[in-house]
């Protein structure tokens, strides 16, 4: 899967060659390339930014360097072009699905108060938000829709433990131990030393329910009406009073 990210600060996303996703790219199994908006800026200032028509604080990032940008990444094909702003369509582990998906993303992190609307309306073809805040730029919206999606591509990460991780399938994760069996006191549940594996893996059913049912009541109610829910998953929380 290829990743193409469109941006004012490269420089931001060097952290993103030491995770995970260093590996899968000397791997193959992922490409991210890297673009300097400001290199697309013509006049001899290399000006990406100007103030806003009508007036107002801040600068608005200006059309034609980041059509040009835009362009000159996508050349004659027509790969998604996605703006990380405030005002997109929520980022969830369905759409990190759906993304994971396509074979190829561009990615265009703005800054300042904004794109001008001219570029948006032509070049953009999706606006995600990763939550309701505001950022400085687009650039960490970015790194985590790439990290989230590249993770589910097949390779990135061992394909097992991506199939009961939290709201993957519309509930929480179920609690993870590992050595020593007993730390400051505190065992780890018998069950996960008994050896019994389907026990256990009914043990971390119950686990992931009982947790959605405490922590994310919202989540397990979606769960039901998606049908995700099976006989022994209701029963169980009938025990728990649900
Ligand atoms: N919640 C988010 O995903 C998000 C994305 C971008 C952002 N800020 C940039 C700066 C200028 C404009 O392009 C948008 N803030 C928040």
């Amino acid at each position: 899967m290829r990743f193409d990210i469109l941006t004012l600060f490269p420089g931001m996303f060097a952290p993103l060659e030491e995770s995970i996703l260093k590996r899968a790219q000397q791997a193959g199994t992922i490409s991210i390339g890297l673009h300097n908006i400001r290199d697309w800026a013509t006049d001899r200032h290399r000006t990406a930014d100007d103030a806003p028509y009508g007036g107002g604080a801040g600068m608005v990032m200006k059309a034609a360097p980041l059509a040009a940008a835009i362009r000159a990444v996508v050349e004659e094909a027509a790969p998604p072009v996605i703006l990380l702003s405030p005002d997109g369509e929520p980022f969830t582990q369905a759409l990190a699905s759906e993304l994971a998906q396509q074979p190829w993303l561009v990615l265009v992190c703005g800054h300042y108060e904004g794109l001008d609307e001219r570029v948006r309306e032509s070049l953009i073809s999706r606006e995600i938000s990763i939550g309701d805040y505001v950022l400085t730029g687009g650039e960490l919206a970015a790194m985590v829709v790439v990290d989230a999606v590249a993770r589910l591509v097949p390779g990135v990460i061992d394909g097992e433990s991506i199939a009961e991780e939290s709201h993957s399938d519309g509930l929480l994760e179920y609690p993870h131990y590992t050595r020593p069996a007993v730390w400051e006191g505190r065992a780890v549940p018998a069950i996960l030393t008994s050896g019994h594996h389907g026990e256990v893996a009914k043990w971390r059913r119950r686990e992931r329910l009982r947790r959605t049912l405490v922590r994310r009541p919202d989540m397990l109610r979606r769960a039901r009406e998606q049908g995700l829910l099976d006989k022994h998953d209701l029963a169980y929380l009938a025990e728990l009073g649900w």
